[in-house]
């Protein structure tokens, strides 16, 4: 069955699984009129989503997942036992389950369903909203090679796709899981300090996005050290310098490290909450 036939419910209706919808229907590899979002009880945000894309809603357990053979968990990781305990009924051994919840291990999912369904962890971000994410994904004990093909198939449509371990996946959700934000707020920062200093908004967030883009794409197409590409900018007594002093003296750089590594050791903490890990 190929990805433009697949029949595809997401459990959950909140900003990842727009996110990943929105990418989708932009991109026509996947039958948007074969996409349903489910939620538990909020009506009005499944009516929103119905308005904004082609795609079918409903709050009928049943209804949704006997629609389809690929279900994609996307409700918060405190909410899986009680979705689960409810949708497992109709759950049958040829589904095939995709999660994209932060610190939850297949084998957790695999523990509340009676059917031995392959299960696969995906670690996606909120730029699959323009088909930008960079998505990691690993296959659990009932996952064949063509399971974890079909995952990388679909979210390749909406990003990147990365295989790894799934022990890597608390690290993958502190990094690329989280990473947008930590992107955002330093971005917020520079925008501040543009507006204070007499640029109009929009004109920092054109100057911003470009530089932002540029610094990826020139790493992306060096092997130099991230250290010798800053200090390539910073002339001796210029502004590179003077900002840098200030954000040494405030050990930016080290925080940015630790602020990660947090999102990390809470990825791990949220699969340890939960038994039969
Ligand atoms: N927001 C992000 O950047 C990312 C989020 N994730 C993961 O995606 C999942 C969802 O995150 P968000 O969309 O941000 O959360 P959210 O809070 O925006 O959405 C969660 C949705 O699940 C629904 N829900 C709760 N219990 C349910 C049940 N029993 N049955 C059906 N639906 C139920 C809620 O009504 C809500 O619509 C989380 O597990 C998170 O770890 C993964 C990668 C990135
Ligand atoms: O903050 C969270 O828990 C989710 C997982 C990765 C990004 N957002």
């Amino acid at each position: 069955m190929t990805l433009a036939d697949q029949a595809i419910t997401f459990i959950g209706a909140g900003a990842m699984t727009e996110a990943i919808v929105s990418g989708l229907v932009a991109n026509n590899r996947v039958n948007s009129g074969q996409i349903t979002v489910m939620n538990k009880n909020n009506g009005e945000r499944l009516e929103e989503l119905e308005k904004n894309y082609p795609i079918q809603t409903t709050t009928n357990k049943q209804q949704a997942v006997e629609r389809s053979h690929l279900l994609i968990l996307a409700m918060k990781p405190k909410d899986v036992g009680d979705a689960l305990e409810r949708l497992q009924p109709f759950i049958r051994a040829d589904h095939v389950i995709f999660s994209v919840l932060a610190g939850t291990t297949t084998g957790y999912i695999s523990s509340l369903i009676e059917a031995e369904c392959p299960v696969i962890r995906v670690m996606p971000n909120t730029s699959a909203n323009v088909g930008a994410s960079a998505s990691a994904i690993s296959g659990g004990q009932f996952a064949a090679d063509k399971d974890v093909d079909l995952a990388a198939s679909l979210f390749s449509s909406i990003g990147s796709v990365t295989i790894v371990p799934e022990e890597k996946m608390d690290s993958v959700t502190g990094i690329s899981g989280s990473g947008p934000a930590y992107f955002y707020y330093l971005l917020e920062g520079l925008q501040t300090a543009a507006v204070d200093a007499g640029l109009t908004e929009e004109d920092a967030k054109a100057l911003l996005i470009q530089t932002m883009q540029g610094a990826a794409k020139r790493w992306s197409q060096t092997s130099r050290p991230l250290q010798s590409l800053y200090e390539e900018v910073m002339s001796p007594g210029g502004t590179t310098e003077a900002a840098f002093s200030v954000l040494r003296k405030h050990s930016v750089q080290e925080h940015v490290t630790g602020g990660a590594k947090a999102a990390i050791a809470q990825s791990e903490k949220l699969g340890k909450v939960k038994k039969h890990v």
